[in-house]
């Protein structure tokens, strides 16, 4: 296929996504089977035309007058992929799999200003959620939002239980990943631009082995911040398929113990090939029964709390969240978290320390949870961030990091991750 037909095919999912309420995944994978005369570079660019466009969804839709996904896919080639209304017009004639040739109110989007839009669209971000984002971002909304428009790059972590950063650059040398700026086991490949594809690092004989896994910086920074060492009793408390809990393992030299727990059966359900397969043999995966953790209160070291949470931190790789999340699902995310962080402090034993993480930018799901928690239990207090960051990275917490609540939140813009925020707090 060449350009013109994977426009089309573009437009066509993103209609499914939006008319049918569908994940892209779900929308782009019922495509490439219906139209199977398709290769992989061609499902990889309309994948990238698909998410580039829910990438800047707001401030398209101000630049082309519409929220058509018509209008959307082509704001996306034109404002960046580096074509223009003549180069299209060229190629669409040629191309019988070709959209309609673009109106004069298309080509004029391909150049219009976006400064006249508030600038909560310019930074490509929900409108209702202006003033909680200002609040997180301040005078940086705009840095911050076009950054978190962008794509994310192709993370590893190498895993210290079976190989050496050296070693797993060697096995993917065809793909030149670089160390990554902060986390110290980690790999980085960039996004490349226009309909350039994503390594498929997972067939690479490294990874069946276990020396790495995929985990975005960002993700390998809050578990590296957790200060988990070898010998520690750790509980992985909302553990899902074990990122976290691999790289705690990894960090902790197989010493000591992990128990790793979620409420949720089927979201627990691969840890157990994961932790096989990266030669894992200190922890222990607690079902979720009743009273699966009642053994383990007052006891354990470091309570890491992983929690369920509205994912705006991860709206490079997942944009269509960024137009689909409500009130109501904040609200209910808050209510889930504010329960799991007083059952998380039940665990702790005397010293012990409470890891908070989210994978929001939302002050709601960070900050304020901490804030209530500590007003709730003069036991608490935070733990010095800019200190666990000196002893995770070995050198200091870079300036802007800090949240007013004694928090630090990694985001795109900052940090070059996804979106992270991490609080300690340690029981006298
Ligand atoms: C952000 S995900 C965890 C991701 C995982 N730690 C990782 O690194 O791959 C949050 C998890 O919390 C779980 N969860 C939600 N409510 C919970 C609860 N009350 N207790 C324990 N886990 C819970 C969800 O099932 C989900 O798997």
């Amino acid at each position: 296929m060449r350009l013109p037909g994977r426009i089309a095919a573009a437009i066509d999912v993103l209609s499914d996504v939006e008319t049918r309420k569908r994940p892209v995944s779900e929308a782009l994978k019922a495509w490439g089977l219906n139209n199977r005369f398709a290769g992989a570079g061609d499902r990889a660019a309309i994948g990238n035309l698909v998410y580039d466009a829910l990438r800047r969804r707001a401030s398209y839709a101000f630049a082309m007058g519409s929220h058509e996904p018509r209008a959307l896919v082509l704001a996306a080639v034109l404002r960046h992929w580096g074509e223009t209304p003549e180069t299209l017009a060229a190629m669409f004639a040629e191309d019988t799999h070709a959209p309609a040739p673009l109106t004069p109110l298309e080509q004029a989007g391909a150049h219009a200003e976006v400064e006249a839009a508030p600038d909560i669209v310019q930074a490509d971000f929900p409108e209702w959620l202006a003033s909680s984002l200002k609040r997180a971002f301040g005078s940086d909304l705009a840095a911050e939002g076009q950054a978190m428009a962008g794509r994310p790059s192709l993370d590893l972590r190498i895993n210290a239980l079976k190989a050496t950063p050296e070693k797993v650059a060697k096995s993917l040398a065809r793909f030149s990943p670089q160390p990554t700026r902060y986390a110290l086991l980690g790999l980085t490949m960039p996004a490349g631009p226009g309909d350039a594809r994503t390594p498929n690092v997972t067939t690479d004989e490294g990874y069946q082995k276990g020396w790495f896994e995929v985990q975005d910086q960002g993700s390998q920074m809050v578990s590296a911040l957790a200060g988990a060492q070898p010998g520690d009793q750790v509980l992985d408390l909302c553990a899902g398929a074990g990122g976290k809990t691999l790289a705690l393992a990894s960090a902790m030299g197989n010493k000591g113990q992990i128990f790793a727990y979620d409420s949720d059966r089927n979201r627990l359900a691969p840890i157990y090939d994961r932790l096989k397969r990266n030669g894992v043999h200190n922890a222990q995966v607690r079902a979720p029964e009743p009273g699966a953790l009642d053994d383990l209160v007052g006891k354990i070291d470091r309570v890491v709390v992983d929690a369920p949470c509205t994912g705006t931190g991860t709206w490079r790789r997942r944009p269509d969240t960024k137009w689909k999340l409500t009130p109501e699902l904040l609200a209910q995310r808050q209510s889930d978290q504010a329960a799991i962080l007083e059952e998380a402090a039940r665990y702790l034993k005397p010293g012990g320390t409470l890891v908070y993480i989210t994978c929001s930018i939302l002050p709601e799901e960070n900050d304020d949870q901490v804030a209530v928690l500590l007003s709730a239990h003069p036991e608490l207090k935070s733990v010095d961030i800019a200190a666990a960051w000196r002893s995770a990275f070995i050198t200091d917490i870079p300036p802007g990091l800090m949240t007013p609540g004694g928090g630090v939140l990694l985001t795109p813009h900052r940090t070059g991750t996804d979106g992270f925020y991490c609080h300690m707090l340690r029981k006298a």
